[in-house]
């Protein structure tokens, strides 16, 4: 039996990225605890994670705010890291309601990091957006590019960073590692857990998926009069599970340093929606009909990262491409279709 390289707490740890963060830790020798108050994800992808891992996981239905529980896992684990991915995450629904987003994603934050003090946690890995940025920022996007979010969700994600940089510049017991992550795309190569959208998807990948599976009868294409390769939207779409390894990379680097960092998750390279789409329809065997509309507000040409710091600090960069991001969510969406027409049978 090999000993445990130490207990991560994940929040949101049932969600898309942390789910796979999850199984990518106990992969590499550690344990983790989740805490999720399944508002946007389902108890079903914890028994997938323990089907992945032939493990039982160690798991929480609460909210982050929710002292009581949250007392009780720092007072009976010993917790040696932080990685707290829970926030609502719908640009849409951030404009429609901003106040949910603040309460949740700022508020519940800041009395989840309360407890956490009290009990001498003070190491935490939080995730970010390369919505952080401002649009005027060009690509490739470094860490010290301008930041001006453009919408709620945006704001709140920064808000977030400056509470954690502000805590890390005035008490010195504060660790921090903000990750931006760019375009979080495909699934675990399992095919048991993946990106499960509620509702109609307004993300680029999750909407392919939809046409492709036929469940939606075309995409829309939102502008191909832009400054790029064939016209249409540039964005940097990295595979999930290299983000789930940029968060084990961070979590070690934090592990044995005292620093802090803030850090792009990204490939550094951009992809079209045009370039997505063919590509999609190589992986998955189906046309994927497309019809060209007038540009989405807000949206903005180009966005990549520059990924050299994380590079260079961790010894990560991504190494999945764009056929294993399809080929994999085309695998995730294909099975889980499959799994619900067995269930309505
Ligand atoms: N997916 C993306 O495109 C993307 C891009 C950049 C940043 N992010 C950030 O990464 C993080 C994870 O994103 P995701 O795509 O996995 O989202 P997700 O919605 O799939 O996962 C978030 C999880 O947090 C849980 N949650 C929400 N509020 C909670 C609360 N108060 N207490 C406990 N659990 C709570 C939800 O039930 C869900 O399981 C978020 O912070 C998001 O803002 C995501
Ligand atoms: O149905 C669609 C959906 C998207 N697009 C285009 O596809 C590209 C990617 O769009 P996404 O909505 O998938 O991703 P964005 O980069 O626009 O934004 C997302 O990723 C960002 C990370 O950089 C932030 O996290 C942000 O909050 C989140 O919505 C854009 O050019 C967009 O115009 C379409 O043409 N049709």
């Amino acid at each position: 039996m090999t000993t445990s390289k130490g207990t991560i707490l994940l929040t949101g740890g049932l969600g898309y990225i942390g789910s796979h963060t999850a199984i990518t830790l106990i992969e590499n020798g550690y344990e983790v605890v989740i805490v999720d108050n399944l508002s946007n994800s389902s108890l079903s992808t914890l028994g997938r994670i323990e089907k992945i891992l032939s493990k039982k996981i160690t798991f929480f239905k609460s909210s982050i705010d929710d002292k009581k529980t949250l007392d009780n896992i720092f007072t009976n684990i010993e917790i040696d890291a932080v990685i707290h991915f829970s926030a609502f995450k719908s640009v849409t629904e951030s404009v429609q309601n901003p106040l949910e987003y603040y309460k949740n994603n700022v508020s519940n934050f800041i009395d989840f990091l309360k407890i956490c003090d009290e009990h001498g946690m003070n190491r935490i890995i939080y995730s970010s957006s390369a919505t952080v940025y401002s649009p005027n920022a060009s690509s490739p996007i470094t860490e010290d590019a301008a930041t001006g979010p453009v919408n709620p969700y945006g704001n709140t994600k920064l808000c977030g960073e400056m509470i954690l940089r502000d805590l890390c510049s005035e008490q010195s017991n504060w660790q921090v590692g903000i990750l931006r992550y760019f375009n979080p795309a495909g699934a675990h190569e399992s095919a048991l857990i993946g990106e499960s959208p509620r509702g109609t998807p307004n993300n680029l990948m999750p909407y392919i998926a939809d046409v492709a599976i036929g469940k939606r009868n075309h995409l829309n294409i939102y502008g191909d009069d832009y400054p790029t390769v064939d016209g249409t939207g540039v964005r940097d779409y990295i595979h999930v599970m290299d983000l789930a390894e940029g968060h084990l990379a961070t979590l070690e680097y934090l592990l044995h340093t005292k620093e802090s960092v803030t850090l792009n998750l990204g490939t550094g390279t951009g992809t079209s929606v045009l370039q997505l789409v063919k590509t999609y329809e190589n992986a998955s065997g189906y046309k994927i009909p497309y019809h060209m509309t007038d540009r989405r507000p807000g949206d903005i040409a180009a966005c990549y990262a520059d990924p050299e710091r994380a590079k260079r600090l961790l010894g990560w960069k991504a190494k999945r491409s764009i056929h294993d991001m399809c080929l994999s969510s085309w695998k995730w969406i294909s099975q889980k279709t499959e799994y619900q027409r067995s269930e309505s049978e």
